[in-house]
């Protein structure tokens, strides 16, 4: 059955009591799939998570010349072979930053010719501290510093020490420190500038380069010195995705019911294990369970909800999804550190102003982040532009406040395959 759009999103009509196994990690998968393209021998992603973001990324790396049997939910992927098959391609990063940003750096590492493009929002992500960075390392960029951009890629990049600005997004160190094994010199990247957003993620790239046997030096802070060798092929299980945990995890918080989300790790370097902390502020309890995580809601649900003090410079990603619980709480709340996220898919301070206020919320939209005073909420349209956390927003709010339709509920797809049926599934 087709979704309508708009979509009315359910309201709870009873504490919700769920156990939920949730699809994997897109950063994990992303990240799993690029260093698997240039290994020195085959790699099998178990539990890839398949969504739009990770076909893409899944595309983009064939185009290059790998291959990846995406058919089942083990995926299979031989590495790129040093040339581009037809001496030219086309990637398309659709909306995914780690697409825009991982795939670049890899490119110079086959000869070809290879024309990145992406949605129409797209091109107005930054990307160009790393198209910088790459002309500086010895990569054929073309002249532009956002999308549409061509690399002409020689088959071998010299590497070497480069000074960018990460502090628009993390995945600029990310992109040239997954690659950079794999460059003649290997690479050497400082940060200069404000600080830098997301830092778990940055953890994330180097645990899983470390897995792989390659040597990363961070012991300076702002600096990350990759050496060069090969990236051993590698056999890695995908952990759920903590970050699409948020909207799941809230339910509970919303409805005073319980949801256990299976197979939580005991540690990660997903920055959605920051929920744990953030809804437990909120007068959630969260307890550890043998299935794995639980968060129970506070008896009333979200008219027991407190309101948030919290930097979320480090997690940015679960800003919609804790802006949307803020709204609810019974209490003011204010959201700091999160300039970065006007970045994202959407400018996502602006969106969740806008989309929270027009059901009637009490925001403050401040350069960095959000200020949220309690106010009775209404239904009505919330418009999620093309951004699959506004979505998460505006279920959140449609779950204690009857008549929200969330428009484009389907963009969800970019990291969760049938949204908007699991969501359903828990009312
Ligand atoms: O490297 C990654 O997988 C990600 C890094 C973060 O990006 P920013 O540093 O741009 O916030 C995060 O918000 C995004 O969802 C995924
Ligand atoms: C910022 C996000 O995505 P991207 O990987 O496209 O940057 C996100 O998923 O919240």
């Amino acid at each position: 059955m087709s979704t309508p759009d708009p979509w009315p999103a359910p309201t709870v009509t009873s504490p919700v009591d769920a156990t939920v196994s949730l699809p994997g990690s897109k950063s994990l998968t992303n990240r799993a799939l690029v260093l698997a393209a240039i290994a020195d021998g085959p790699s099998v992603v178990r539990r890839a998570l398949r969504s739009r973001d990770t076909l893409l990324m899944a595309q983009a790396l064939t185009a290059l010349g790998a291959t990846v049997d995406t058919s089942g939910d083990d995926w299979a992927v031989t590495p790129l072979d040093g040339s581009v098959p037809g001496g030219r391609a086309e990637v398309d990063c659709g909306l995914a930053g780690t697409v825009m940003r991982f795939v670049p750096p890899i490119t110079g590492l086959v000869a070809g010719e290879v024309a990145f493009d992406g949605d129409e929002h797209m091109r107005k992500r930054p990307v160009g501290e790393i198209l910088t960075a790459l002309r500086g390392l010895g990569v054929p960029v073309s002249d532009a510093d956002a999308l549409p951009f061509t690399i002409a890629g020689t088959g071998s990049v010299a590497g070497g020490t480069v000074v960018i600005d990460a502090s628009a997004s993390s995945q600029f160190v990310s992109a040239l420190l997954l690659a950079g094994a794999r460059f003649d010199a290997g690479v050497d990247v400082r940060h200069d500038g404000k600080p830098i957003p997301s830092l778990p993620h940055i953890e994330m790239t180097i645990a899983m380069l470390r897995d792989r046997g390659v040597a990363v030096d961070d012991s300076e802070a702002n600096r990350w010195a990759v050496a060069p060798g090969p990236v051993a092929a590698y056999d890695e299980a995908i952990e759920p995705d903590l970050s699409n945990a948020a909207p799941f995890l809230a339910s509970a918080a919303v409805s005073g019911g319980s949801v256990t989300v299976r197979d939580w790790p005991s540690s990660t370097t997903q920055a959605g294990d920051a929920l744990r902390d953030l809804l437990a502020q909120m007068g959630c309890t969260v307890a550890r369970v043998d299935e794995g995580l639980r968060v129970t809601g506070p008896t009333d649900g979200w008219r027991g909800l407190q309101g948030l003090q919290a930097d979320l410079h480090d997690v940015g990603e679960l800003a919609p999804a804790i802006a949307a619980l803020c709204a609810l709480a019974q209490t003011p709340s204010q959201l700091t550190g999160i300039a970065h996220i006007r970045g994202h898919e959407t400018d996502r301070l602006a969106a969740l102003a806008t989309e929270l206020g027009s059901l009637g919320a009490d925001v403050d939209e401040h350069p960095d982040g959000l200020t949220i005073r309690p106010a009775p909420l209404t239904g009505g349209v919330f418009h999620t532009y093309a951004d699959h956390r506004m979505a998460h927003a505006g279920v959140i709010i449609g779950a204690a406040v009857p008549g929200v339709l969330v428009e484009n509920v389907a963009t969800t797809s970019k990291t969760f395959p049938d949204f908007a049926g699991f969501w359903s599934g828990l009312f």
